[in-house]
């Protein structure tokens, strides 16, 4: 290593009088992080296959040119495909793997969305045919809905499936430029096949918008079927990041399909082009995007852990001022305002890791009821899994964004991770659903549910506190002090009383206009600001729920109760205007909750570095010469700068094109390329 001796930097590792000075089991928190002792193992076992295997590497993914990104995430994602079917692995331990390898590529498409879709939509013929095909990636699959015009809007897409019953068989057409499939992952370069999502026309008419699997390469040479234009359409946001996926746009010009090709469980069309509805909800098709962003929610905690181990090790190891009479520097964790930025972040991280196991169960609970015919909650499942991915996003993608200024000069550096973190993570608030977009679905639903409660209809799951809402819209805090703050069911009333209101607020004013649809939007900020409150609150209540129980583990328990109360208060004081505006809280109640909150703070400060370590993220997997475990930032930083290729001459390439010239002042002589 160049020159770090004559420098006198010595190797000193903060970080082990951190982790000696933590107050609970770290392994029992782990187990419980990673959801049980089976998982924890798997998660270990895998993340070290990964970190250990040089195809897996990562270090260069900021330096290298988008084609060599690309090309490498195919090798990538070829060789995770060989140690599955080699060690025949289970689909969990697939999932672990998939996720270690920490490189988005079209297999994600291909299982999370192409796969998902085709059982939630598929006949079973349908799905003996293709997912036979589909399981041992004999075909490769994507997830095309999204057009060049329309992604919010899906009833607004323009591509058209027009049945030809001379011919038994579906004509896929792009009729306009905006009708250009745009965005799709895996269909720029790697896919065989998309599922399409069109406009269904028989006998003249217009059914609006179905999927349909249409074959888009050659099986044999992978070239484009005749009259499908397909290709990539370009870089993305950063380096790195989302750029090792080909997301792609597809044109089609009167390609034939068979009828056979429409997704048939939902809806189907007969031979003589008579048009059938089954007796299911329509937004079962919309399942993919449920399945989705559920794993988003469970998904986001992973992502934001990432970032605050990072900012928490490396604050921990960084130290500036205060180095008077022999002593050390102040550790910048052990300023408030670093505190104050920080640690609310590492209170969701474990907030959102919480209510992802939730999610997780909603989902499989949902998905049984569905099987036996049961939608009655359906809208519920939607507003949880659209509102819970927007808000979990938004947070994460702004607390990775907060990280990386919390770990200063260095934090800007490709080194430290995170802006590659942050590039590959942003995108999650557009796709699956703008977040502000799914806001307003939730919304929708808050007023649904208000309609329903005031003719008498018992609201239920996470609406179930709107049914109290004469209660909470009529009670006051009865916080006097900050202790006071501490007790669940006061946290608790606090927030469904602040979302009840804001949601009562808006359905009277919605329900008092003349026409509903403009006043609705009229009052979107409004609407978005009140499933904003609804989606905390589910958050809230579930670390609540899970903070109460007891768990193995010695201090396990106190610190999540820390953590929840942190959450919470957090959330409060950021939001403080909502609980005074709408009546519940004092200005002397919110600074009971601030300076509770400050108290938490120094309970957090001597686990914090242990708190991190147990959310078990590997070296490999953090990617960060910040986030190192044994904190032994600067030796690492300063190796990675003369790894740059900028530093493998001494002299740049270039210099005596355009600097000498310069230097010289030779610019306008016979020699110079100026
Ligand atoms: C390496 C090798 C390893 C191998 C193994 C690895 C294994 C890998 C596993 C993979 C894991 C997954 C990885 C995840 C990666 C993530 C990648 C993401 C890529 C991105 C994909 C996309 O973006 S796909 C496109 C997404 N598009 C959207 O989200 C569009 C958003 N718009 C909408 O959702 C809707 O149109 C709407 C919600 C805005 C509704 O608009 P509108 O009102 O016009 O609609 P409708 O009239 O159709 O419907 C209204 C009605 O329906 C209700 N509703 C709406 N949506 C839903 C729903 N989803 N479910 C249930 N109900 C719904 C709505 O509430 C209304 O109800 P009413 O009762 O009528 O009010
Ligand atoms: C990395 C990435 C991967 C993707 N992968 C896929 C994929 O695999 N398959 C696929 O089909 N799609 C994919 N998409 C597309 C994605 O799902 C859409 O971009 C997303 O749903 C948002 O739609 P949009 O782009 O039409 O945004 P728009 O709806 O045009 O949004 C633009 C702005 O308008 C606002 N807006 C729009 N309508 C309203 C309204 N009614 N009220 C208030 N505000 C409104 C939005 O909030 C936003 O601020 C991907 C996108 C990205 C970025």
């Amino acid at each position: 290593m160049e020159g770090i001796e004559e420098r006198g930097v010595k190797e000193v590792d903060y970080l082990a009088e951190e982790r000696a000075g933590a107050q609970f089991h770290v392994h029992s928190m782990k187990i419980f992080l990673a959801g049980g002792q089976h998982e924890y193992e798997v998660s270990t076992r895998i993340a070290n296959l990964v970190a250990n295997d040089p195809v897996f590497a990562k270090e260069d993914r900021a330096r290298i040119s988008r084609k060599e990104l690309y090309k490498n995430s195919l090798k990538k994602a070829g060789h995770a495909w060989k140690i599955i079917l080699e060690k025949g692995l289970t689909e969990e331990e697939s999932m672990r793997m998939r996720a270690f390898i920490d490189e988005p590529n079209y297999t994600d498409l291909h299982w999370g969305m192409f796969i998902t879709a085709l059982k939630g939509q598929a006949t079973e013929e349908q799905q003996h045919k293709w997912l036979r095909q589909a399981y041992k990636l004999a075909i490769i699959g994507c997830y095309a809905q999204t057009e060049l015009g329309h992604g919010s809007n899906v009833q607004g897409l323009e591509t058209t499936a027009t049945f030809d019953p001379s011919t038994d068989e579906f004509v896929l057409n792009s009729p306009t430029l905006t009708s250009t499939k745009w965005w799709p992952g895996g269909l720029g370069k790697a896919s065989t096949h998309a599922l399409v999502y069109a406009r269904l026309i028989t006998d003249s008419q217009d059914y609006g918008v179905h999927a349909f699997i249409a074959q888009i390469r050659s099986l044999d040479d992978h070239i484009p079927l005749p009259n499908v234009t397909v290709g990539d359409i370009g870089v993305k946001f950063g380096n790195g990041g989302y750029n090792s996926m080909d997301n792609g746009l597809l044109r089609f010009d009167h390609v034939r399909i068979p009828r056979e090709n429409m997704l048939m469980k939902l809806a189907r069309v007969t031979e003589q082009g008579k048009y059938e509805r089954s007796n299911k909800p329509r937004q079962l098709g919309y399942g993919a995007m449920v399945y989705i962003r559920q794993g988003i929610v469970a998904e986001a905690s992973v992502y934001l852990s990432r970032a605050v181990t990072i900012a928490v090790r490396y604050s921990a190891v960084r130290r500036q001022f205060g180095g008077k009479d022999d002593k050390a520097e102040v550790q910048v964790i052990d300023y408030r305002t670093q505190q104050h930025r920080l640690f609310p972040l590492l209170a969701t991280a474990y907030a959102y890791r919480i209510v992802g196991f939730w999610m997780k169960w909603l989902y499989a609970d949902v998905t049984e009821r569905l099987n036996n015919n049961d939608f009655s909650n359906l809208p519920e499942v939607h507003a949880c899994t659209a509102g819970l991915k927007s808000i979990t996003t938004s947070v994460t993608a702004d607390g990775i964004e907060q990280c990386r200024k919390l770990c200063g000069g260095h934090g800007y550096l490709c080194a430290s991770g995170l802006p590659e973190l942050y590039a590959a993570y942003v995108p999650a608030c557009t796709y699956e659903g703008d977040n502000t977009i799914l806001l307003l679905q939730v919304a929708r639903f808050l007023l649904k549910t208000l309609t329903q409660v005031a003719s008498g209809t018992k609201p239920v799951g996470t609406a179930a506190y709107l049914g109290n809402v004469q209660h909470l819209t009529s009670v006051n805090c009865e916080v006097s002090q900050g202790k006071d703050w501490l007790n669940p069911s006061v946290l608790l009333e606090a927030f469904e009383a602040r979302s009840a209101r804001m949601a009562v607020a808006c359905a009277m004013h919605v329900a008092e206009a003349p026409d509903s649809e403009l006043a609705f939007e009229e009052l979107s900020p409004e609407l978005v600001e009140a499933a904003r409150a609804h989606c905390q609150l589910i958050v809230v209540s579930k670390f609540i729920e899970q903070a109460q129980k007891d768990l193995p583990g010695e201090g396990v328990k106190q610190q999540l109760e820390v953590l929840c109360n942190l959450y919470a208060l957090s959330l409060l004081t950021t939001h403080s205007s909502d609980f005074l505006a709408t009546g519940y809280l004092t200005g002397t109640q919110v600074s009971h909750a601030k300076d509770q909150q400050k108290a938490l703070f120094s309970c957090v400060r001597p686990n914090a570095v242990a708190l991190v370590d147990a959310f078990d993220h590997t070296d490999h997997y953090l990617g960060s010469a910040l986030g190192r475990y044994d904190g032994d930032v600067y030796t690492h930083l300063y190796k990675g700068a003369w790894k740059d290729p900028l530093n493998e001459s001494v002299v740049t390439e270039g210099y005596h094109e355009y600097l000498r010239p310069v230097l010289t002042q030779q610019l306008w002589g016979p020699t110079s390329k100026l």
